[in-house]
């Protein structure tokens, strides 16, 4: 079995927990409330700013010119588009320019933040490659559920955002890139990637309670 799939079966619990989570579930029904994803959609633009520099030190760190070229042209999609969305949605739930420059963490937030800068400051290449990996699979797989779009734009979009060919083929270049770093780690670089992988799904699950206060 290939080490993505393994460390995902290793979490299955909390990762089936966040696919299938109430957030996820009044997107999807265009029924969540706007309180919610204000609260949701202003703490992801924290974690958001944390991923982006992630996703550098994974440009900076990998080990090949081929991965880190689809890794710095994730970037580039990045700091375009998805930056345009928040400041729509935002603006829509009206989120004051204060709470969206500088809200009050919460816990889910405040760990991914740690789990991401540690991940960034020790340039293990393995390690950030299991955080990536979780943050854009697991969204990646609760955005392709087969049921219709929500009527509402900005629960559409963020769906949109996390389906469709281009962001697919994003995540299994990601998945094989870790599967091939884990085939060339040692038990411990494996054991890293595994506790950091876990962590981050765990993390995730929390991000989405998060939303309901
Ligand atoms: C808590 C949390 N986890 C994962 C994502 C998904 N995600 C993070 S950055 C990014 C950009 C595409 O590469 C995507 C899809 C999120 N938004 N918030």
């Amino acid at each position: 079995m290939p080490f993505s799939d393994e460390l995902r079966a290793a979490n299955a619990e909390a990762w089936d927990a966040a696919v299938g989570h109430r957030f996820v579930d009044e997107l999807w029904a265009g029924t969540v409330d706007d309180a919610v994803l204000a609260r949701y959609l202003t703490q992801d633009l924290q974690f958001l700013d944390g991923f982006v520099a992630l996703l550098g030190a994974a440009v900076a760190s990998a080990d090949l010119p081929e991965p880190r070229l689809v890794l710095a042209r994730q970037l580039g999609l990045i700091a375009g588009d998805e930056d345009d969305y928040f400041t729509r949605a935002l603006d829509r739930l009206e989120v004051s320019a204060p709470d969206r420059r500088s809200p009050e963490l919460l816990p889910p937030t405040r760990g991914f933040l740690e789990l991401m800068d540690g991940a960034r400051r020790s340039a293990d290449y393995g390690a950030i490659l299991a955080v990536l990996l979780v943050a854009e699979w697991l969204y990646a797989d609760w955005a392709a559920r087969d049921a219709p779009s929500p009527a509402d734009r900005i629960h559409a979009e963020w769906i949109d955002f996390h389906r469709g060919p281009a962001f697919t083929t994003w995540v299994a270049a990601l998945r094989a890139e870790l599967d091939r770093v884990g085939d060339g780690a040692g038990h411990g670089g494996r054991a890293r990637m595994a506790a950091v992988f876990g962590r981050a799904v765990e993390l995730e699950r929390a991000f989405f309670d998060a939303a309901y206060g």
